[in-house]
């Protein structure tokens, strides 16, 4: 993939670090008139990166894009996800997948390896496990032949997405005159005040650790009559507050609308609820779900419902009527059976609806992601609070999916961690990146806002220079965590690779030179040498496999760093992964490989803090930096951070990790 674009983004209010434009205030008309033209060159954008050129582009060469896997058997059919099955699919030449860009959730075809473009596929299904060697879709019904046939899978853009986003837009163009946000929009066009409740509200937590920042959040957004952002940066706690806020507005009644851009993020909240006996329900595909949340799945509340259990016996009905019609001869006998048949169908759909309606209707929180607030299932529903996790990942166009049907709103999130990914560039240059939450924050501020500000993750060390860089020196970590080091974990022996909290090895003058990879995106194979040799050594002082994260800026580099650790069992366990895909994660210790090295000191994307920030804060105990101080130093804030790490860890040269 070619480097995430640096996105015009948020900037916080009052935070330092390289500055991102603040975001201006904007009319609800001039949203929307900004934003319909963006959406078609996003959708554009991610149809070219998909399917539209799959359909020009040679199977071997949509393969290197990483859109298509050529050559794979099909390993294993398992059913039991509510009616759908999964195929595991293998490579039929080696163990490994090539680099690829398919992830779950990614709707994808199965077609025969040598069926030309324009052929049928097999089906297409919904990626739901993805391994170094192994990719698992669920589809609804398993191909009748072809199965033991080479196989080929291509990734394919997911239009329903767009049609929603449009649809919602279209919606916003009239103006919003009636229905439950009638009162926020204005709010959240800046053409009215938000207000807060004239009482003072006193609430017992739920959960008796909340420390004072996540109670002060959870008072503020209780009091709030409108709209209020709720700033988690990393390891604050930021979900376990969110799910105090819905225990507490569930407590006093409140019909509760959960969402957030990923399925992931919601899953996250929903197990983390399941615990307390409320009335919940996750509405989406169920191979998009974690599996420890298929409980609370639509469907599986739908089957235990009794109009689901009367459209069964409905259908058991339709079964025999079925068969009696094939035999039937004389042609009134048919006719009674087709009309009979009819009206089962018609009833069998009303119970179906019934049974689903009925859920809805007794669940007090529905969670869902924020396309998913679309779906006809809640085109009835409306919510005293629409609460939006991860708002500051989410396109601010999504949000208004979910926020038209509230009338208040919390958002959740932290606009100085990574934006939404836009893939249209020139879309992306006009706004599309700039979130409600970092609008709102620059529009409203202080007034709306409450930071959680006591932190759970980070060694103190690893802490500090985002809390200075970003927070205005506004975080503290937490008694637990303010000084553990990897030696404090069982098994773990105290050695140079362990013993520091901060390191940073520094490639300058080792002639690790980066290269470009044929989708243009950047790698260092020296780097990730030394990386995998710094894991090498944790794991021989002890430290498992799992508890270790190598991440990079660069899909590239992915690619090079799990290629070189494949060959060896020990090192299957660690975690590699792009910094992108790694925000809301973390690991006891973590490698980062800054991959830039060049003659022309060029550091890309590296530059945007937000994506350091989210680097670096996925470390628990030991922050690893592997970068080429002769080249990222030419930037100020990486400069910064460069130097951090020096004059508070170790500084070692590459050159130890290479001879
Ligand atoms: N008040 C608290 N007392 C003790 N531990 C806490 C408290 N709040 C959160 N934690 C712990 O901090 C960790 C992070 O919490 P949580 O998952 O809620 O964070 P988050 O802010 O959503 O994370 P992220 O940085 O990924 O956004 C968890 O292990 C959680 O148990």
């Amino acid at each position: 993939m070619a480097e995430k674009k640096k996105s015009s983004g948020s900037s916080s209010h009052g935070a330092a670090g390289p500055p991102h434009p603040e975001p201006k205030p904007i009319t609800l008309e001039q949203f929307v008139s900004k934003t319909l033209p963006l959406i078609q060159m996003e959708k554009d954008a991610e149809i070219a990166a998909s399917v539209g050129s799959l359909s020009t582009l040679k199977p071997e060469t949509a393969e290197k894009k990483g859109l298509t896997l050529l050559n794979l058997k099909c390993s294993d059919v398992q059913t039991g996800l509510f009616g759908k099955t999964l195929l595991e699919l293998k490579p039929n030449r080696g163990e490994l997948l090539p680099p690829h860009k398919m992830t779950p959730h990614d709707v994808v075809m199965l077609k025969l390896n040598k069926s030309d473009s324009g052929s049928p596929p097999l089906g297409q299904g919904v990626v739901y496990r993805v391994k170094d060697g192994s990719i698992a879709i669920a589809v609804d019904d398993v191909p009748e032949d072809g199965l033991n046939s080479p196989l080929r899978l291509e990734k394919l853009a997911n239009e329903v997405t767009y049609k929603r986003l449009m649809e919602t837009l279209t919606e916003l163009s009239k103006g919003v005159n009636k229905g439950p946000a009638t009162e926020l929009v204005p709010v959240l066009f800046g053409a009215q005040q938000p207000t807060v409740a004239k009482k003072q509200l006193s609430f017992t937590p739920i959960n008796r650790g909340l420390d004072h920042s996540q109670r002060a959040a959870i008072a503020k957004a209780l009091i709030s009559n409108s709209v209020m952002l709720l700033h988690g940066p990393p390891g604050t706690g930021k979900t376990t507050t969110v799910v105090e806020l819905i225990l507490q507005e569930v407590k006093r009644e409140s019909k509760v609308l959960v969402c957030a851009a990923s399925n992931i993020a919601v899953d996250n909240i929903v197990e983390r609820l399941a615990c307390h006996k409320i009335m919940m329900v996750r509405l989406g595909h169920p191979a998009r779900l974690l599996p420890q949340v298929l409980d609370s799945a639509l469907d599986a509340k739908v089957m235990k419902a009794d109009n689901s259990a009367l459209a069964n016996d409905v259908r058991k009905e339709m079964k025999v009527i079925s068969s009696k019609l094939l035999k039937a001869k004389d042609k009134k006998t048919r006719g009674d059976l087709r009309r009979e048949l009819k009206s089962l169908t018609k009833e069998e759909k009303q119970r179906q609806q019934q049974a689903v309606a009925d859920v809805i209707k007794d669940s007090a929180v529905i969670c869902t992601t924020l396309t998913g607030a679309l779906s006809s299932q809640l085109k009835q529903t409306t919510f005293d609070v629409v609460i939006i996790d991860e708002a500051a990942q989410a396109l601010e166009v999504a949000c208004w999916i979910a926020l038209l049907k509230g009338r208040r709103c919390i958002l959740a999130g932290d606009h100085l961690q990574l934006p939404p990914t836009v893939q249209s560039v020139e879309a992306e240059k006009k706004g599309l990146g700039i979130t409600l939450f970092g609008r709102l924050a620059a529009l409203y501020g202080d007034q709306i806002t409450a930071m959680l500000t006591v932190q759970y993750r980070m060694n103190e060390l690893i802490m500090g220079w985002s809390s200075k860089e970003l927070y205005n020196n506004k975080i503290e970590a937490h008694e637990s965590v303010k000084d553990h080091t990897l030696c404090d974990l069982d098994g773990v022996t105290s050695s140079s690779a362990t013993d520091p909290t901060l390191i940073l090895i520094d490639t300058a003058g080792c002639d690790l030179d980066e290269v470009k990879d044929e989708a243009d995106s950047t790698m260092n194979e020296g780097e990730a040498k030394v990386a995998i040799a710094h894991a090498r050594r944790l794991l021989e002082s002890g430290i498992k496999a799992g508890d270790i994260g190598i991440i990079t800026p660069y899909n590239a580099q992915v690619g090079v760093l799990r290629l070189m650790r494949s060959g060896d069992k020990k090192l299957t366990e660690i975690e590699i992964s792009s910094v992108d895909g790694f925000q809301g994660r973390e690991k006891e210790a973590i490698i980062i490989s800054m991959v830039r090295s060049n003659e022309k000191k060029e550091v890309g994307f590296l530059s945007d803090n937000r994506r350091m920030n989210v680097a670096v804060t996925r470390a628990r105990r030991q922050c690893v930096i592997i970068c080429d101080t002769e080249t990222v130093y030419s930037n100020a804030f990486l400069k910064r951070l460069g130097k951090y790490f020096e004059e508070n860890g170790e500084y070692l040269s590459a050159m130890e990790y290479l001879t």
